[in-house]
């Protein structure tokens, strides 16, 4: 018996999320938490016949805590998109998301920490580099934080790389089984593709300026969609594409598949030796980096090594810590001084 929730299920990601997620025969229970619409969301998807037990919650009589109880895996969407004009953190428009989204981040964050401390927290809700420790945080407050199982979700960079190196390629067939690492963290210059790495090598004839579109382009995927949705916030179908993916490895580990290793935002300290190495590789002591991690039935097993990079890449990887450090420095004391 799995239990998975969903925490801003009634969302542009939600909706589709929990449709993915009721779809899997891996999951048993499915409980739809928001602030709004939820009974509407779970009535619909409780149609479709597949084993998950479907129910929506709201805020009123304790919706979150009956929500989360006996909770396996938790998926956290909630939270305001971008519109056009703004980024993911920083300044002017941006700290108005990182304000509006810490505050809802921790607060659901305490309903987990205090009715399901042992389930897997995945958190969607951006800026994920600064949203991950809000969790982690709010876990060490209430004595709970085991950094095996708390997880800032990248899967969408990772899924966007596959795409756009087969649009490269020529041929989209190959999309699904494109495997590249991205690692550092989800944000602009913090998202680094290591393309040397690829499963599928770029033509040799790649031109520098065409690698450093590829990059950008990877880089500042959702920034595609914003423009896009012209108003109507950024990645929710593609974002949860990506994160029934996630939520399928974590479920699929649980069982006992071994050898299941995705890119993935984590405490460095899930796995100490693999965390000092990558504090090594990246010349820099950070809390927090997204990395290949393999995943077991407890969560983390082990932290696997950035691997071979090339001059080119540890460039960005340098390029990207600043703001790392800044992001998780952001996060990791929004609990400690709540007054923004
Ligand atoms: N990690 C990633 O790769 C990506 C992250 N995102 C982020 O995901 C978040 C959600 O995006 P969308 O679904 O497009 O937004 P949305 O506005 O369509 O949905 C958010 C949902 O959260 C709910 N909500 C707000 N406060 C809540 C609370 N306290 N408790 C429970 N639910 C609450 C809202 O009612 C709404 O239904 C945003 O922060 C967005 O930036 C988006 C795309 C990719
Ligand atoms: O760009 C955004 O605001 C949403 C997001 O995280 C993405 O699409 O990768």
């Amino acid at each position: 018996m799995v239990k998975a929730v969903v925490l801003g299920a009634a969302g542009g990601i939600g909706q589709p999320l929990s449709l993915l997620l009721k779809t899997n025969p891996l999951i048993s229970e499915l409980a739809l938490y928001d602030i709004v619409n939820t009974p509407g969301v779970a009535a619909d998807l409780s149609h479709i016949a597949t084993p998950a037990k479907v129910q929506g919650f709201l805020p009123p009589d304790d919706g979150l805590k009956k929500a989360l109880t006996g909770a396996d895996i938790v998926v956290i969407p909630a939270g305001v998109p971008r519109k056009p004009g703004m980024t993911r953190l920083g300044i002017a428009f941006r700290d108005d998301l990182f304000k509006i989204n810490a505050g809802i981040v921790r607060d659901l964050a305490t309903g987990i920490a205090t009715t399901a401390p042992k389930a897997f927290v995945l958190v969607i809700s951006n800026p994920v580099n600064s949203t991950v420790p809000i969790v982690a945080e709010v876990f060490k407050k209430n004595g709970v934080f085991d950094p095996k199982r708390i997880f800032g979700v990248t899967t969408l960079d990772v899924v966007r790389a596959s795409t756009f190196v087969s649009e490269i390629l020529g041929d989209f067939s190959l999309a699904p089984s494109i495997k590249i690492p991205v690692v550092g963290g989800h944000s602009g210059v913090t998202i680094i593709p290591l393309l040397s790495q690829s499963s599928h090598p770029l033509p040799s004839s790649l031109k520098q300026d065409a690698l450093d579109a590829l990059v950008y382009r990877i880089q500042f995927g959702g920034d595609e969609v914003v423009k896009a949705k012209d108003g109507a916030g950024s990645a929710t179908l593609s974002m949860a594409y990506a994160g029934a993916e996630f939520a399928e490895k974590i479920l699929r580990a649980v069982k006992g598949e071994k050898g299941i290793v995705a890119p993935t935002y984590v405490h460095l300290s899930a796995d100490k030796a693999g965390g000092d190495a990558i504090k090594k590789e990246i010349g820099k002591d950070l809390d927090f980096f997204s990395a290949p991690v393999e995943l077991g039935p407890d969560g983390v097993v082990k932290i696997n090594s950035l691997g071979k990079v090339t001059e080119y890449e540890q460039k960005l990887i340098q390029a990207a810590l600043p703001d790392l450090a800044t992001n998780i420095e952001k996060g990791s004391s929004f609990i400690d001084a709540p007054k923004l």
